[in-house]
């Protein structure tokens, strides 16, 4: 009798530490996709018209954008201003930089800057310039045919490839849409993506020296014309190389634009905002 009641104690005691186990696992995993960071507190893009005079980003670059997915833009700023921000971004402090992601998908260290009071000149010009696109997608013409109503983050971030980085960073696209769909990746992923669904357009701004180098790697690949399920770039009917040398602006589709950051031997910046919008309503009926 007494060592059934002693199976009974120890069963029960097995059966709850397995089952505190699960719920930790469980709520850890959770509560890791809860956090992922959020670009929230947008604004509509009209808030953003004539902070950058004359607009950078023109109807030539929205027709491009419209036709082929992407637009480069060089010399978008000159580099007095490259070389400021470089300096800022160098001096933020070591505790506020993070990993967004495991070392195997991207190897850059990220941190997150707001236009707001103290922040660095240099820096501020940047993100005018990057959230002055959002406003010429729904004032120019031709407008943007993909996405409308655009929103821009106050939040911008700035990524730093450490020279020596081996994978830069994935095949990825920047809108976890496509190819993310619940019963394809699942409750946690797909609640881990959620504040990534509203991004339209990407703009980026390279914050590195104007001479980057062929040997230095780190170009960003766009794999235009990819498949939707294609997560490699094999199926594209071209690949777009575009070298990070300071002050050269690109911006492309969020949504459909497969690319990755190959493997870098220098000190590689970028800052990077993503302006969101609603689909156009002939494209939400084509998906
Ligand atoms: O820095 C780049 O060229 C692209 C980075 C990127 O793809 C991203 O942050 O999503
Ligand atoms: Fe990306």
């Amino acid at each position: 009798m007494a060592s059934r009641g002693k199976r009974i104690v120890q069963g029960l005691s097995f059966d709850s530490v397995a089952l505190f186990g699960l719920v930790a696992t469980c709520s850890g995993v959770m509560l890791e996709a809860y956090l992922t960071p959020d670009f929230e507190c947008s604004t509509p893009s009209d808030a953003c018209r004539g902070k950058d005079h004359p607009p950078l980003f023109l109807p030539s670059h929205i027709k491009q954008l419209n036709e082929v997915g992407y637009a480069v833009i060089s010399r978008a700023v000159d580099m007095g201003v490259v070389t400021d921000s470089r300096i800022a971004i160098d001096n933020v402090n070591a505790k506020d930089w993070m990993s967004m992601n495991s070392q195997e998908i991207r190897q850059d260290q990220v941190a997150i800057i707001r236009d707001e009071d103290g922040v660095d000149e240099g820096i501020r010009k940047i993100l005018s310039v990057l959230r002055g696109v959002a406003a010429q997608l729904d004032a120019a013409v031709p407008s943007y045919t993909m996405t409308h109503s655009h929103m821009v983050p106050l939040d911008c971030q700035v990524a730093v490839f450490s020279p020596g980085s081996k994978i830069g960073y994935r095949p990825h696209r920047d809108n976890a849409t496509l190819g993310h769909e619940l019963e394809k990746v699942g409750l946690v992923e797909y609640w881990r993506a959620r504040p990534y669904r509203n991004r339209a357009v990407t703009a980026i701004m390279y914050l590195n020296d104007s001479d980057w180098g062929d040997d230095d790697g780190g170009e960003l690949e766009l794999f235009i014309g990819a498949d939707e399920d294609d997560t490699v770039g094999n199926t594209a009917k071209e690949v777009v190389r575009v070298r990070p040398k300071g002050g050269t602006m690109v911006v492309f589709d969020s949504r459909r634009i497969l690319h990755t950051v190959n493997p870098t031997k220098a000190r590689r910046r970028a800052a990077t905002i993503w302006i969101e919008g609603e689909e156009r309503e002939e494209i939400r009926r084509e998906n």
